[in-house]
C-alpha cells in the first residue's frame, strides 16, 4: 500500500513504498518502508553509493522481491547548501522526511572546529531525541589489528546522546554574556558554596555547562539492560562507565542512578557486582558470618571505623535479607550484572582484559572517546558501525568522520556504514539480509579483498581493494 505522498519544498516524495511507524517505541516495518537517506559529506560519495548497492542486493537476494527498500534521497551538509542555498546544511525537508518515515540512514557530515555551524550530526540527534547512541565493536576473521588478541574485544559502547557536552551550552571566553557568568559565580555561587573554599574561575575562560539529568541517564540505561538481557552467558553484563570520582554531580550521579534503575525496575533480572560478591561468599561458605562476609567484599574491612564496618555490615544483612532467596543458590549467575568503571581504567580494561566486557553504558563525551578507541581494536574507524535510536526515530551511521582526505578517491573503506545497514536491518527485523552482509563482510576480508585502511596492516601486505570494488567484493560473498 503506497503513502499519500507528503509536500517538500525541493523533494519529491516517492511514490510507491510505505512510511514505518512506532509503537511503544518500536518500529512496525512493512515490506516496502521508506528510508531516507543522507549521502554525507567528504568521503559520503564514495561510501553511500557502495552501501546502497550492498543493502539493495542483500534484500533482494533474501526476500526476493518481497521485500524491498524504497529510498528517498535527502539532503544534509555540504549537498544541501548546493540544493537549498547558502548555509542551508539542514533543510526543513530533511527534517520532515526523517520525521514522516522514522528510520534514516547517513554518510558522515562535516563539522568545524570552533566557530562555525555547530554538528549536523548532534543537532539530528537532538531533534529526534535519539537519545541512545550503540556502537557495537566487534572483530571480523581476518581483520588486521594492533592488537594481539582482538577477536577477544566484543563490546557494545551505548553512549548518551543528547545531555552532557552534546546540550552544546557554552560561552566564548570574550562574550560578555560569559563575563557576566563569571562574575556571577565568582561573587555568588561559589562563595555561597561551603565545600568551594576559595575557587576562582580564571579570567578569560569559556565557560561549558554538562548538564547530566536522571530521566536522561535512566531512559539511556534501560535500553542498555534490555539489550543485555537479549545476550547469552556471561554477556549478560552492563558497565557504567564515568568519571564520578572527580564529577560526582554529573558523571557520579549517572552511576548511582543506573544502579538505581538495576535495583528497581530490573530488580528481578539484575544483580549488581557488590550483591554477586556477597551471594557467592554465601554460596561458598554457608556458615559465613555477616562480618566476615563484609570482610570479604570490602578491603581493609579490620581497619575501618566502627561506623564504616557497621555499614558495611548493613549492607550485607541487606543483601541477604532482599534478593538471598530471589538471586542466591547461583540464581544471579544467569541474570545481568551490573558494575561501574570509572572511564580512564576502562580505557586500558579493554585493552588488557577485553573479554571481561560486554555492554559500557557510558555518558556523551566518555562514549565518543571509547567508540573509537574500541573500533582502533579491532580494526579500525573502517570497521566501526552505529545506530541513534530514540522512541519515535532511528538513525543509524558510522562512528567516524568525513575523512576529507581520501574524499572522491573511491579507496575509503565503507564497512562502517555498510555494517550501520546491518544494524538498521536488525532493527528492522529483516535478520536474513542482515547475515548475508555479515558474511559477505567476513568472507570478503578473510579472502584479503580489504581497502587500504585494512590492506596496509596485513601480513604480508596485500593489494586493497577500491571502495567499490570492497562492495562488490562484499556481494559475491552473501552465503559466506
Ligand atoms: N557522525 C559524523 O558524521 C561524524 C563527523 N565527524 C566530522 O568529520 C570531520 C573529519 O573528522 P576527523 O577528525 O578527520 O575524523 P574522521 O573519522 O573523519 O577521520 C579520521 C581518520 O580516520 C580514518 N578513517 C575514518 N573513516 C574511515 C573509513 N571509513 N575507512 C578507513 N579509515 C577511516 C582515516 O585515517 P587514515 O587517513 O590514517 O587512513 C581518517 O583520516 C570533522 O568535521 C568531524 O567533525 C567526525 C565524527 C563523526
Ligand atoms: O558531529 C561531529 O562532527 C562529530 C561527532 C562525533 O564525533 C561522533 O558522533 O562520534
Ligand atoms: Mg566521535
Amino acid at each position: 500500500m503506497a503513502t499519500s505522498p507528503l509536500t517538500f519544498e525541493k523533494l519529491t516524495a516517492p511514490t510507491a513504498g510505505t512510511a514505518i511507524r512506532f509503537e511503544d517505541g518500536q518500529p512496525v516495518v512493512p515490506n516496502d518502508p521508506i528510508i531516507p537517506f543522507i549521502r554525507g559529506d567528504g568521503t559520503g560519495v564514495d561510501i553511500w553509493p557502495a552501501t546502497q548497492r550492498v543493502l539493495d542486493a542483500a534484500v533482494a537476494k533474501a526476500y526476493g522481491g518481497e521485500r524491498r527498500i524504497e529510498w528517498f534521497k535527502v539532503y544534509a551538509g555540504d549537498e544541501a547548501c548546493d540544493l537549498y542555498g547558502t548555509y542551508q546544511y539542514l533543510p526543513e525537508d530533511t527534517l520532515a522526511a526523517i520525521r514522516a518515515y522514522g528510520v534514516a540512514i547517513k554518510g558522515p557530515l562535516t563539522t568545524p572546529v570552533g566557530g562555525g555551524i555547530r554538528s549536523l550530526n548532534v543537532a539530528l540527534r537532538q531533534i529526534f531525541d535519539l537519545y541512545c547512541c550503540v556502537r557495537p565493536c566487534r572483530y571480523y576473521a581476518g581483520t588486521p589489528s594492533p592488537h594481539k588478541r582482538p577477536q577477544d574485544l566484543d563490546v557494545i559502547v551505548y553512549r548518551e546522546n543528547t545531555e552532557d557536552i552534546y546540550m552544546g551550552i557554552e560561552w566564548e571566553a570574550s562574550d560578555p554574556v560569559c563575563l557576566e557568568l563569571i562574575q556571577h559565580l565568582n561573587d555568588t555561587v561559589i562563595p555561597a558554596n561551603g565545600k568551594l573554599g576559595k575557587r576562582r574561575i580564571p579570567e578569560g575562560s569559556g565557560i561549558g555547562i554538562k548538564p547530566v539529568s536522571k530521566h536522561g541517564t535512566q531512559r539511556h540505561i534501560r535500553k542498555a539492560i534490555r539489550h543485555a538481557l537479549s545476550l547469552q552467558g556471561n554477556k549478560r553484563h552492563v558497565t557504567l562507565v564515568h568519571k564520578g570520582n572527580i564529577m560526582k554531580f554529573t558523571e557520579g550521579a549517572f552511576r548511582d542512578w543506573g544502579y538505581e534503575l538495576a535495583t528497581t525496575e530490573f530488580r528481578d533480572v539484575c544483580v549488581t557486582e557488590r550483591e554477586s560478591w556477597i551471594l557467592d561468599n554465601l554460596e561458598r561458605n554457608h556458615s559465613l558470618s555477616i562480618q566476615d562476609n563484609a570482610r570479604l567484599i570490602e578491603p581493609g574491612y579490620d581497619s575501618l571505623t566502627a561506623e564504616k564496618k557497621a555499614a558495611i555490615d548493613a549492607e550485607v544483612k541487606q543483601v541477604l535479607d532482599s534478593i538471598g532467596e530471589s538471586h542466591g543458590y547461583g540464581k544471579w549467575k544467569s541474570m545481568v550484572l551490573v558494575d561501574d568503571r570509572i572511564a580512564d581504567s576502562i580505557f586500558q580494561q579493554i585493552q588488557t582484559r577485553p573479554q571481561e566486557y560486554s555492554v559500557l553504558a557510558t555518558l556523551n563525551l566518555n562514549g565518543d572517546y571509547i567508540s573509537d578507541a574500541a573500533a582502533a581494536v579491532v580494526g579500525g574507524l573502517g570497521m566501526a558501525p552505529g545506530a541513534n535510536i530514540g522512541d519515535n526515530a532511528a538513525i543509524f551511521e558510522a562512528t567516524h568522520g568525513t575523512a576529507p582526505k581520501h574524499a572522491g578517491l573511491d579507496r575509503i573503506n565503507p564497512g562502517s556504514v555498510i555494517l550501520s545497514g546491518v544494524m538498521m536491518l536488525e532493527y528492522m527485523g529483516w535478520q536474513e539480509a542482515a547475515d548475508l552482509i555479515t558474511q559477505g563482510i567476513s568472507a570478503a576480508i578473510a579472502g584479503g579483498e580489504v581497502t587500504y585502511d585494512l590492506a596496509r596492516l596485513m601480513e604480508p601486505p596485500v593489494e586493497p581493494v577500491s571502495c567499490s570494488g570492497f562492495a562488490e567484493a562484499v556481494v559475491r560473498h552473501f552465503g559466506g
